[in-house]
């Protein structure tokens, strides 16, 4: 059979996208997915995006997420703004606030202009500080390295090898915190700006991606928790530069954080091509 796929981005995390609202194919996404990430003449996608369902008078659509290894139930905050640009292009909707049930969750997005999507975060599952690093779940683990303790300016930054730093220390994070599927965030501060730099090493990627969202999320929550930034506004630029802004709900005596908005473009970087679920592969 073949079938559309469409490609397309969030802050540089690349995503295929396909619409299943006929329910053509069932339950065979975790095996197709590594193959529809592997694409002609563009670079991997680093996610699928599954649409089941949009109901455009309630303004709610339906995903489904898949990592490239096929797991899934993870959120993925990227890939979910793409999802509501993807509806509001799909079907119209009458009003530019949308309910995204994103692999059974519900979150409330905004369109706004230039291609960018606000996406409403619920409070975080949890959050521990261990030694000098922070865990974070915010629907995915996210660990958070303060890049101060491993370089020495923004250069050493983006020389640091985090592919070879994440296959030695992947396990170790993992043995502390007690989870497997976890996400390794070098973030950097220069104290005199108000922006984070953001490197992620993507859980079910399982390489470093352009950005990440639900990265962003968490790395704005551990550096305000930890007191490393004071604004309750923070932009994160990823290694894409397209850069992620992070809205952090703050109650009245400033300690704790009530809910996280997460700001960023959502594209369509190229023409859909077909897919032959037969070869198990773009032709
Ligand atoms: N790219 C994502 C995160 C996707 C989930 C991650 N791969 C995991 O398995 O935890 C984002 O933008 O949040």
């Amino acid at each position: 059979m073949l079938i559309e796929v469409e490609h397309w981005s969030g802050a540089g995390n690349r995503f295929v996208i396909v619409d299943n609202r006929k329910k053509e194919i069932n339950n065979q996404w975790n095996i197709l997915v590594s193959y529809l990430c592997k694409r002609n003449n563009l670079p991997n996608a680093e996610g699928l995006l599954v649409l089941l369902e949009i109901d455009k008078n309630k303004s709610i659509c339906i995903y489904d997420f898949y990592n490239p290894d096929g797991s899934t139930g993870v959120m993925c905050g990227n890939g979910a703004r793409c999802a509501v640009r993807h509806a509001a292009l799909t079907e119209n909707f009458s009003s530019n606030q949308i309910e995204l049930i994103l692999n059974g969750c519900s979150y409330k997005s905004k369109l706004l202009d230039n291609d960018r999507v606000a996406l409403e975060f619920p409070l975080y599952k949890e959050l521990r500080f261990i030694d000098d690093w922070t865990y974070v779940n915010v629907g995915s683990h996210h660990v958070i390295i303060d890049a101060r303790y491993l370089i020495k300016s923004i250069d050493d930054f983006y020389q640091f090898d985090l592919i070879k730093f994440a296959n030695e220390n992947l396990n170790l994070y993992r043995n502390k915190i007690g989870i497997n599927n976890i996400n390794l965030n070098l973030a950097y501060f220069i104290n005199d700006q108000s922006n984070i730099y953001l490197r992620t090493y993507e859980n079910g990627v399982f390489h470093e991606t352009q950005a990440c969202g639900t990265g962003a999320i968490s790395t704005a929550i551990a550096f305000w928790k930890k007191n490393i930034i004071n604004n309750n506004i923070i932009q994160i630029i990823p290694i894409s530069q397209r850069f992620l802004t992070v809205h952090l709900d703050i109650d009245q005596k400033k300690e704790n954080i009530l809910g996280m908005t997460l700001e960023g473009d959502a594209q369509q970087d190229a023409p859909s091509t077909l897919f032959d679920t037969t070869s198990m592969a773009y032709i």
